[in-house]
């Protein structure tokens, strides 16, 4: 098995992910994307969904984050013990999961998630955090990384509009184990300025490989100008 925290310290995590009904969203398109990103310099990637996982495992030599995203409760990600066995079985080297103190599906702890996994699997395992305190409770579960990925989306802090680095700096003052960066890292300076401030790596998902947001970005910015321009013009 690849040394996969050692591949992933100071390195970029690319997260291809296409959301339901988009039409991006399908194993071999995803794929591509992952080689194409490794192919620029991603250390690994995350992926979601079994088969996604599964042609990743297949088609790259860097580790992979799995994650499984289903249901409409507020734990989504990777919610269950099951869903969390499945990720592993389908090649994932990290088993990324919610982190969070909220209720799971399945009535299960983190920390007993984390223990059946261990029991059963040989992967490492991350948690994705929107607080401080979740990080706490995470460490003490058991898990490997902490994940700044929920920061702003479970009501515990505000939606920055950057990546959440005040609640790094919380995270590493509190806790022993590595930090993974991620939510809403849109540019390269941000994504260095995580790792100048003690990220252990940092996951970008929409600003590399979510097309229809990146073009609304543009087509927001040039739209500004066209408005500001016709109130110029008007008489
Ligand atoms: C909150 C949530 O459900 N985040 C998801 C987790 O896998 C993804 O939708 C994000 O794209 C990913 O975390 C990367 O973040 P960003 O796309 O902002 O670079």
């Amino acid at each position: 098995m690849i040394d996969v925290m050692e591949r992933l310290r100071g390195g970029l995590i690319v997260s291809c992910q296409a959301y339901p009904g988009e039409p991006m969203r399908d194993p071999r398109t995803m794929t591509r994307i992952a080689r194409s990103v490794v192919d620029g310099g991603a250390a690994g990637v995350r992926l979601q969904g079994l088969d996604d996982i599964r042609s990743g495992a297949l088609a790259l030599d860097v580790p992979i984050v799995g994650i499984w995203k289903d249901g409409d409760a507020d734990v989504v990600i990777t919610p269950t013990l099951r869903h969390a066995l499945a990720v592993a079985k389908a090649g994932a080297h990290i088993v990324g999961l919610d982190g969070t103190r909220r209720p799971r599906p399945d009535g299960r702890t983190l920390a007993s998630t984390v223990a059946e996994l261990r029991d059963h699997t040989d992967t490492l395992i991350m948690a994705d955090c929107g607080s401080l305190d979740d990080a706490l409770a995470a460490e003490d579960a058991g898990v490997d990384f902490l994940g700044t990925t929920l920061a702003g989306y479970t009501g515990e802090r505000a939606r920055t509009e950057g990546p959440d680095l005040d609640l790094l700096d919380e995270i590493r003052g509190a806790c022993r184990l590595p930090v993974i960066v991620e939510g809403r890292v849109h540019t390269p300076a941000q994504a260095a300025a995580a790792l100048a401030r003690g990220a252990f790596a940092v996951c970008v998902g929409t600003a590399i490989t979510h097309p229809s947001t990146i073009t609304s970005w543009f087509r927001a910015a040039m739209d500004e100008v066209a408005t500001g321009a016709e109130a110029r013009d008007r008489p």
